[in-house]
């Protein structure tokens, strides 16, 4: 990404847009207590590769899942899927990142809420209890937990073929209608097969304090879900990566719970403001919260996370 001066670049299509440079992006280029920190990182090499790291590689070369096969039962309550990931969706070197597996649960529960109803995602929970290897074709299983009115509950674990736990996830989805408004030429998940999903413009703010972020993202187009509505899991992907930024000012660490409250529809076009901050560290356990924004300050999505620190011997 190039350093932004006097405006925000995104690219659409071939062509580049210019986006009005909002205020608070123009205090804090100015703000000497704040950084830029979207290319100049600093990256431990033995624990990232920045050609395969996800968002970077989102930048230079495709993300794409490698395999994508979903079932869906009869009773229309449960689904099965074969996902491989591939190199390219690591954070840390060889291991899936945690927002793409956060993508496809929400994904999945999207799926198994449209064999059914069409609804929005309002809550995903997730928690990474092993590291997923990037090169493991993963069963995801989805299931419906129950409806109290509009809101509908979800559950799902990740596993691999000998039946050992990844990741277990819960969601739940307000429904709105039996009709979907799903485009799948813009869809994230099936623009990675046929056009590159990327993030338009990606441009991090690390605070001399080494305690909190403020970063510029416009998603764009290819990382919808519902048309023109930013895909939950591509907000909750960058929510984590930026709570991993957070983190790697200082040290690293993996994500071991990311909650996720989507309080608004993200359009597209939305210039994002995210902020995240570290809210405590108790031991190995650090805490984090964030806010995506938009220039005026209304909220549209809030999340937490709980990252764990490597055992002193590691
Ligand atoms: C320019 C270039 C830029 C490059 C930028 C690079 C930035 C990259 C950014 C990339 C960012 C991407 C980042 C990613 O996506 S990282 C990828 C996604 N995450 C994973 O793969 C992690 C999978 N999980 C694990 O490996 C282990 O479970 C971990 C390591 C997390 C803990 O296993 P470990 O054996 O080490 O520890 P422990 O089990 O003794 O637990 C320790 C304590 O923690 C508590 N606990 C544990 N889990 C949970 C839970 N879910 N909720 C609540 N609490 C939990 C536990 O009760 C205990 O508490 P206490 O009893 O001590 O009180």
């Amino acid at each position: 990404m190039s350093e932004v001066s006097n405006a925000v670049e995104t690219q659409n299509g071939n062509s580049k847009e210019i986006l009005a440079i909002p205020s608070k992006f123009d205090t804090i280029q100015k703000d000497a207590s704040y950084q830029n920190i979207s290319t100049d990182v600093l990256v431990d090499s033995n624990v990232f590769d920045v050609t395969k790291h996800y968002i970077h590689s989102l930048a230079d070369i495709n993300g794409k899942y490698e395999q994508f096969f979903v079932y869906g039962d009869g009773a229309k309550t449960r689904t099965v899927s074969l996902v491989h990931f591939g190199e390219n969706l690591c954070g840390h070197l060889g291991i899936v990142h945690g927002g793409c597996i956060s993508t496809v649960c929400d994904e999945l529960f999207g799926w198994t809420m449209v064999t059914g109803h069409v609804g929005f995602t309002a809550y995903l929970n997730v928690n990474f209890r092993k590291p997923l290897p990037t090169q493991t074709s993963a069963l995801i299983f989805t299931e419906l937990d129950r409806r109290e009115g509009r809101k509908v509950f979800m559950k799902s674990r990740v596993e691999d073929d000998e039946g050992n736990l990844f990741t277990e996830a819960t969601a739940f989805e307000k429904a709105f209608g039996e009709d979907g408004v799903i485009n799948v030429e813009k869809h994230f998940i099936h623009s990675l097969r046929n056009i590159g999903g990327k993030y338009e413009t990606f441009v991090v703010y690390g605070h001399n304090d080494k305690q909190s972020t403020t970063s510029f993202v416009y998603f764009g187009n290819s990382l919808c879900g519902h048309e023109g509505i930013v895909h939950g899991g591509c907000i909750s992907t960058v929510c984590d990566e930026l709570f991993g930024w957070t983190m790697i000012m200082d040290k690293a660490g993996f994500t071991a719970n990311l909650n996720v409250n989507f309080r608004k529809p993200l359009k597209a076009s939305t210039l994002a403001v995210i902020t995240t901050e570290l809210e405590k560290i108790e031991g190995r356990k650090v805490y984090l919260k964030s806010k995506v924004q938009d220039t005026e300050g209304n909220t549209y999505t809030e999340a937490t996370s709980l990252f764990i620190l490597p055992r002193p011997s590691q």
